[in-house]
């Protein structure tokens, strides 16, 4: 062993000698407070699932489509429609402009959520829970009670659906969080509901807008949860991920970034970056939508990179089908040119999938196919 990576080695132990295990479940923002200057060995990926950090950007050569929901909403909607159509069956993901949320109502709740992680360790703490259906959940990693080798995230959930039931719940410091999150979850939840009926528009599933009411009922029920990730900037960024590649499991996410970039998305056998553009949505689609679309529409996965110097807050609205739903492709697409793809899925098999295993990539969908 050469000199320096034997004193690496040496800097590593005599940290994680000072770390004790449980302090790893405290998080990463807790681990930085602590001052630490190397990885611990919990957050390090084989070899062969780190990610390759280059100088150069591949921004230059890489753009997610971008889907104007003015045009969305006026004469241009049959053009509009295509382009979603499109984004949902190549990328699984799209970039959303002029969606008519007020800066202000992002900037709030981005500052509250980040004001969240900057309070003790201590009073984040009592939102620490194991149930994954409690209204509000602080923790780390993916699923801190499975993940062999943790992630560089910590995260504030919120279920916001229905709001009245669960606003008690969520946490009252900082005192800003609440009436920032009611208010933000109210307007992408709004924003959500329309961006359903055009999906459901681009796949020929309703005429136009009038008779899509019957459509979107279910919808508008369905489940919300905002989640907060706070990825701490990290003393070896290329040694571990902010969150490992994954699906998002509902049907649609509405994500904000801050002006890091870290969201990476895998197109055409790569990994991609998704550059920030300020004031946009980046909305992807989750396995429900794969499935309800029978595989027309992807569900693509993706994975956070850290960075050295700066941390970074996002914010993803998930929206997924009630609790008590089937999910299931739509009869209307199911034809024998195009064979039923997924079986019957729903919330609660879920839940217990995850509750059960290990994170690892797309494989509750994998799981859902039929083959
Ligand atoms: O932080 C990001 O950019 C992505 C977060 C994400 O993928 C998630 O919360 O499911
Ligand atoms: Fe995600």
């Amino acid at each position: 062993m050469s000199p320096t990576i034997v004193l690496e080695v040496e800097t590593r132990c005599e940290e994680e000698e000072r770390l004790e295990s449980h302090e790893l479940h405290k998080g990463v923002k807790h681990l930085c407070e602590r001052g630490i200057t190397k990885v611990p060995r919990k957050y390090i990926l084989p070899a062969l699932d780190r990610p390759i950090l280059t100088k150069k950007d591949d921004a230059t050569n890489f753009k997610l489509p971008v889907i104007d929901f003015d045009q969305l909403q006026g004469p241009n909607r049959i053009h509009a429609l295509e382009s979603l159509s499109k984004a949902c069956e190549e990328y699984g993901f799209f970039q959303l402009i002029n969606h008519g949320i007020e800066c202000q109502s992002i900037l709030e709740m981005i500052e509250a959520g980040r004001k969240f992680f900057d309070l003790s360790f201590e009073e984040r703490s009592k939102y620490m829970s194991n149930d994954l259906r409690a209204p509000v959940r602080y923790g780390t990693s993916f699923n801190q009670n499975k993940d062999r080798v943790f992630c560089w995230r910590d995260f504030l959930k919120l279920d916001c659906h229905p709001l009245s039931d669960v606003l008690p719940y969520w946490p009252s410091s900082p005192t800003e969080l609440r009436q920032a999150a009611v208010n933000y979850s109210e307007k992408t939840r709004f924003l959500y509901l329309m961006i359903v009926e055009a999906i459901l528009e681009s796949l020929g599933l309703v005429e136009t807008t009038k008779d899509s009411d019957d459509h979107i009922k279910e919808f508008r029920d369905g489940s919300q949860l905002l989640v907060v990730n706070c990825y701490p900037s990290c003393p070896e960024p290329d040694l571990t991920l902010g969150i490992p590649p994954h699906s998002d499991y509902g049907f649609l996410t509405l994500l904000l970034q801050d002006e890091v970039k870290g969201l990476q998305i895998q197109h055409e056998g790569r990994w991609v970056t998704v550059e920030p553009v300020p004031n946009s949505f980046v909305i992807n689609v989750g396995d429900h939508l794969e499935i309800f679309s029978n595989g027309r529409y992807k569900s693509v996965l993706h994975r956070v990179l850290v960075n050295r110097l700066k941390s970074r807050i996002s914010i993803a609205s998930l929206h997924s089908l009630p609790f008590e739903s089937m999910i299931r492709p739509s009869p209307k697409l199911i034809n024998d040119a195009n064979p039923r793809r997924y079986k019957d899925t729903d919330f609660a098999s879920f839940i217990e999938y995850i509750a059960s295993h290990e994170h690892r990539s797309k494989n509750f969908l994998e799981s859902r196919r039929l083959t």
